[in-house]
């Protein structure tokens, strides 16, 4: 979906039933634990790992002909997740951002969700029960918030796997725009990741 252009809620529904949408939600809360006794973790931050061994968010295309796109979505995070997502349930009002491509006719629609750890946590242990685990989903994944003393560990490297989409551009655009990280200090524009994924970007600004 290269070339999409960045779209409000409501121009979006009315696209009309030509158009799909896809919903996809990062799930975060903040996480006041240290690792390793010595690295402060910030924040969980979860992501999937597809059947693909991509890398992706949680969610897929909805039905917005029928409900609404959070309803959709909620419902797709319970065979995706389990039952640890029924503690909580994304909103229209949370943080989101819309983009749509003409061709295919999609919209992308882009939540995250704070919660607290506990409910983080409900989400993880619950995982392995839901319907589509071990299929299309092969396990969640705590994306790493902080730098090795190597500069490469930690973000960095995590920003050098594979994934699915758009998703290496929402994650880096929610954990700013949410600061939850400051990536002046791990993305610079001579980064393979950057190189790699400005290439194919679907202009998320
Ligand atoms: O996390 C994501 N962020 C952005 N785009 C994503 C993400 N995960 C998948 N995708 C893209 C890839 C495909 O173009 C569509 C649909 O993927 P999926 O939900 O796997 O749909 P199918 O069941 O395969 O139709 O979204």
């Amino acid at each position: 979906m290269a070339g999409s252009r960045k779209i409000d809620l409501a121009e979006a529904m009315a696209l009309g039933p030509g158009w799909r949408h896809l919903c996809f939600v990062m799930l975060y809360a903040p996480d006041p634990r240290m690792f390793f006794g010595c690295i402060l973790l910030r924040f969980a931050v979860l992501m999937q790992m597809q059947f693909d061994g991509c890398l992706g968010f949680p969610g897929s295309f909805v039905d917005s002909q029928n409900s609404t796109l959070e309803n959709g979505l909620n419902r797709e995070l319970l065979a995706k997740l389990g039952e640890g997502v029924s503690a909580f349930s994304v909103e229209c009002t949370d943080y989101r951002s819309s983009h749509a491509g003409d061709n295919p006719h999609i919209v992308a629609h882009f939540y995250a969700k704070r919660l607290m750890l506990e409910q983080l946590e409900g989400v993880k242990a619950g995982a392995p029960r839901a319907q589509d685990h071990g299929l299309e989903v092969l396990g969640l994944i705590r994306v790493p918030l902080y730098t090795l003393r190597d500069g490469v560990g930690g973000l960095p490297a995590f920003l050098e796997n594979s994934f699915i989409g758009a998703a290496w551009e929402q994650l880096l655009k929610a954990l700013q725009d949410l600061e939850l990280f400051e990536l002046g200090s791990v993305l610079s524009f001579e980064t393979h990741s950057y190189r790699q994924h400005s290439a194919n970007s679907w202009n998320l600004k």
